[in-house]
């Protein structure tokens, strides 16, 4: 090689390095700024979040438990109200009891409709159920007729009677096992009655005539409802809306989840047992008549909305305007998801909130809250006007059948097994990864069984 060429190629060596440095820092300010950067929105000051990645937004970030990764990103960075590219969606997250009450009462209207996402499009015949339902008369009409027919004070009196049959035909069943001294996966039990009483007042039969296959199929096609009707990455990423990014394990319940933390503290268990012998004796099963002068068995149901809320993130709803919220601008058709889970355990509310403590609903600052939508530290059925239409029939119904379960039964873990596994399921609902298995023992009077 001559000279002359030897400076040629180390002046071509330069230029490429210049191009290369000059290519990579306008790429990444145009990412920054004009993809990325959720900080400003037409120069107004958006709340405050995560950058996340081309395309995907903040999506890799979520992982397998989106409610967990939001609540530590809230709690250790971002705080109540933090804003979310999720895909091509702006996305704001409400993690206090303050910042929900700020969009589902003062900005309740503003945030009365729903995102259109796959949940809506395959299971919600196109967004004409209630649940997905545009904000108007269609959905006020819906709502009117269902509370009028199934889920308002006075119809949910009328059904009172089937639903208390099926409780007693899954004791009679649950019994059996017991009997013959077999694991009892309370799960299928429940999934099992429960949908009878709904299909008996929605569809006028019965689905199942017995717990077994045809339950867990239903099952989990419910829960498959519920997952997509929450965070779906195809919501998000339009292109990949085919794809079932979430499969998730599936059973569980707030029931489940209530036995299972009586069985890890006993002494829970024994004085729920303890208060309702004293009201009812062991020669009948519990009535749904017996439920107000209950108050530690609804101490136990709340404790576990607190601390296992069914629907995490609650279910969407969408900005219909740009509006302002704590100073912050939020551009209009953002979603907004409420951090059901986060609220629950949020330490400025709660006192050591990772325990398991019904008194704290008892006595004290928390004696008087309500789960029913309208006190914001614990909204497990989400509140405003799109609260959940069903919140009266579940709380009738979980602690119902909980107190029954309690009151009939005395629960321990099969031989040999020391712990219950506490995990999550992967998913949005809140499902134990691995379902309970008991063993149970009949502890009334035995023609109640009958
Ligand atoms: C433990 C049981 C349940 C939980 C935790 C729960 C939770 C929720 C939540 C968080 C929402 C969204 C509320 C919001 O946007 O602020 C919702 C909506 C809804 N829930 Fe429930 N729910 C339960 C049981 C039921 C039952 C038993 C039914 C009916 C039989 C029901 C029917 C509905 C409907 C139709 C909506 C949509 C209401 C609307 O958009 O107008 N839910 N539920």
């Amino acid at each position: 090689m001559s000279p002359d060429e030897g400076i040629g190629h180390k002046q071509e060596l330069c230029i490429s390095i210049i191009i290369f440095f000059i290519s990579y820092f306008s790429i990444r300010f145009l990412l920054h700024h004009l993809l990325l950067s959720p900080k400003h929105h037409n120069s107004k000051k958006l709340p405050p979040g995560p950058k996340g990645w081309p395309i995907l937004g903040s999506l890799p970030l979520l992982g397998n438990m989106p409610h967990v990764t939001l609540t530590n990103l809230a709690q250790q960075k971002y705080g109540p109200i933090m804003f979310l590219k999720m895909g091509t969606c702006d996305t704001v997250v409400a993690s206090t009891p303050q910042a929900a009450k700020a969009f589902l009462k003062t900005l309740d209207l503003n945030f009365s409709n729903r995102p259109t996402i796959a949940g809506s499009t395959h299971l919600g015949y196109n967004s004409q159920d209630m649940v997905f339902a545009s904000y108007g008369p269609k959905w006020k009409l819906l709502r009117r007729l269902t509370n009028h027919h199934m889920l308002g004070n006075k119809a949910l009196e009328e059904w009172s009677s089937v639903r208390q049959k099926e409780v007693k035909q899954m004791v009679k069943e649950i019994n059996k096992n017991g009997i013959s001294n077999e694991e009892v996966r309370i799960s299928e039990f429940l999934s099992c009655a429960i949908t009878n009483m709904v299909s008996q007042v929605v569809l006028s039969r019965r689905i199942f005539e017995k717990e077994g296959s045809g339950s867990k199929e239903f099952k989990d096609m419910v829960v498959e409802f519920m997952v997509i009707s929450g965070v779906n990455i195809g919501d998000f990423v339009p292109s990949v809306s085919w794809m079932d990014l979430q499969g998730t394990d599936t059973s569980g319940s707030i029931i489940e989840w209530a036995l299972t933390e009586m069985l890890r503290n006993p002494t829970i268990l024994q004085k729920a047992q303890k208060e309702i012998d004293q009201l009812i004796g062991k020669e009948r099963l519990l009535l749904e008549s017996d439920l107000p002068n209950l108050p530690y068995l609804q101490a136990i149901c709340k404790e576990t909305y607190r601390l296992h809320p069914s629907t995490p993130l609650s279910v969407p709803r969408v900005a219909s305007q740009a509006c302002e919220v704590d100073g912050y601008y939020i551009p209009k058709d953002t979603r907004l998801n409420v951090n059901i889970w986060a609220i629950g355990r949020d330490p400025n509310v709660w006192d050591n909130p990772l325990e398991f403590n019904p008194e704290r609903f008892i006595s004290g600052k928390s004696a008087k809250v309500s789960p029913n939508g309208i006190d914001f530290e614990l909204i497990p059925f989400g509140g405003g006007r799109r609260v959940c239409v069903g919140y009266r029939m579940a709380m009738v119904v979980i602690e119902h059948v909980l107190g029954t379960l309690v009151h009939s039964f005395d629960w321990k873990l099969p031989d040999g097994v020391k712990e219950i596994n506490m995990d999550e399921a992967f998913g949005i609902t809140l499902q134990k990864a691995e379902p309970l298995a008991t063993l149970v023992s009949p502890r009334l009077s035995s023609h109640v069984y009958a």
